[in-house]
């Protein structure tokens, strides 16, 4: 069997409020960043499947004969992924030889991608293809690169295994999928980050998938479209953390302390509320951001609480409040990236001076662009070049 070529991409995203919360059926309240992670996939015909992940320096390829002795236990073809083949997965950690407790970033990798080629190619005959995955995000940083993976790997293999169609058309530069095809997408995609994660809300693949400012409840995605194009200053301090790790440690202290951290779950959901209640008001004054200023701040300390704070996130926090400014962790927390809200007038100078301090404490920080669009299919015309030559490389 011989796939068409397809080249996709789907994008990163920040979480305003609501990480780890949103694992506990808590709201989330998320938007796209305009890093996005690409992913080529072409036929091949020497009968091997392989794998290029150069940001995780991970090169892998698999005879089609021995990745044959799982179609049998491939559960019939469906169209949408509703739950986690908890025996396919046990039998491809085995294979590779992979713990239960692995943290390992490419085994972890290797085996979303094998689940997802397994379930989406199993009624048929397994293809020979090559994929190579190039990301703008950080890997391991809580910008959801884990899930732009995954929406990568989901869109590419159903659209190669024709369980979707191929979005773009002849003139097309870049195409989006109609909403079926999105859920679909979605829906594997989550399996993806189920097994990278472990334990995985949905938030980091929804927004991945459609892109955009979103509010996510208990599976739920409401888009939000009516809030303003917020400024924002993302800094990573390169301390490096999983998110597997991390939401263990949450629901463990949980489970420690119900009556203690249950109420803490609550506020994080008021302040989410909150927030969308303060960013849908028109027009947005200076006191409603005083509001966002001080969720923020509420925010960081009840993630303090939870057990998900780092020295290094403490230092971005004060280092920009000296400059009047307000942070807070996103994603898994633990190290990783952080948020800093900029307001409509603060000055470029304020901004240029606040990079310097936390690149001078060795963060990188950049002012980011949000609201970038979900998953989308490319000609290679619509692609930078310098990614086009990474992809192209192996
Ligand atoms: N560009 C990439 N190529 C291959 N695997 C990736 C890539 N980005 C992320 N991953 C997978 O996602 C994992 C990191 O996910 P996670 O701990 O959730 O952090 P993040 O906050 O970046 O989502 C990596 O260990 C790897 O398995
Ligand atoms: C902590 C959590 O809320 C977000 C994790 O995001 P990231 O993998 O750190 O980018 C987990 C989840 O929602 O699945
Ligand atoms: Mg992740």
């Amino acid at each position: 069997m011989q796939v068409k070529d397809c080249l996709v991409s789907a994008p990163g995203k920040t979480i305003l409020h609501g990480e780890h919360a949103v694992v506990h059926g808590k709201v989330a309240l998320a938007v796209s960043l305009n890093l996005r992670t690409y992913l080529k996939l072409r036929a091949s015909s020497n009968d091997k499947v392989c794998i290029n992940l150069p940001n995780i320096d991970t090169f892998r390829c698999w005879d089609l004969s021995e990745l044959k002795q799982f179609v049998p236990f491939v559960n019939d073809k469906k169209d949408e992924a509703q739950r986690l083949d908890a025996e396919l997965v046990r039998r491809l950690r085995d294979f590779m030889g992979v713990t239960n407790g692995s943290l390992d970033n490419g085994s972890m990798a290797s085996l979303a991608f094998l689940y997802i080629y397994l379930s989406v190619f199993a009624s048929g005959e397994l293809p020979g293809l090559t994929i190579t995955v190039w990301s703008e995000l950080p890997t391991g940083a809580g910008l959801g690169s884990s899930a732009a993976y995954s929406v990568c790997l989901a869109a590419a293999l159903l659209c190669a295994a024709g369980t979707i169609p191929a979005s773009l058309r002849e003139w097309d530069q870049t195409a989006r999928w109609c909403q079926e095809d999105l859920e679909c997408i979605n829906s594997w995609a989550f399996q993806g980050e189920t097994i990278i994660h472990g334990n995985p809300s949905g938030v980091d693949n929804a927004v991945g998938t459609w892109g955009g400012m979103l509010r996510f409840l208990a599976g739920k995605i409401i888009p939000l479209s009516r809030v303003p194009l917020l400024r924002i200053l993302l800094t990573n301090t390169k301390v490096p953390r999983s998110t597997k790790v991390l939401v263990a440690r949450v629901k463990d202290k949980i489970n420690k302390f119900p009556s203690i951290m249950n109420p803490v779950l609550e506020s994080v959901d008021a302040i989410s509320y909150t927030c969308e209640k303060v960013l849908t008001c028109e027009p947005i004054t200076g006191e409603h951001y005083s509001i966002l200023e001080e969720l923020i701040d509420i925010n960081q300390h009840h993630l303090n609480v939870m057990g998900v704070g780092h020295p290094a996130l403490d230092t971005l926090c004060r280092v920009t409040l000296a400059k009047g400014l307000h942070s807070k962790l996103t994603g898994a927390g633990g190290g990783g990236c952080g948020i800093t809200l900029l307001r409509p007038e603060t000055d470029s100078s304020v901004v240029q001076s606040t990079v310097q301090d936390l690149k001078d404490c060795g963060f990188d920080c950049w002012e980011t662009s949000i609201g970038g669009p979900g998953v989308q299919q490319h000609s290679p015309s619509s692609v930078k070049e310098e990614i086009l030559d990474i992809l192209d490389r192996y």
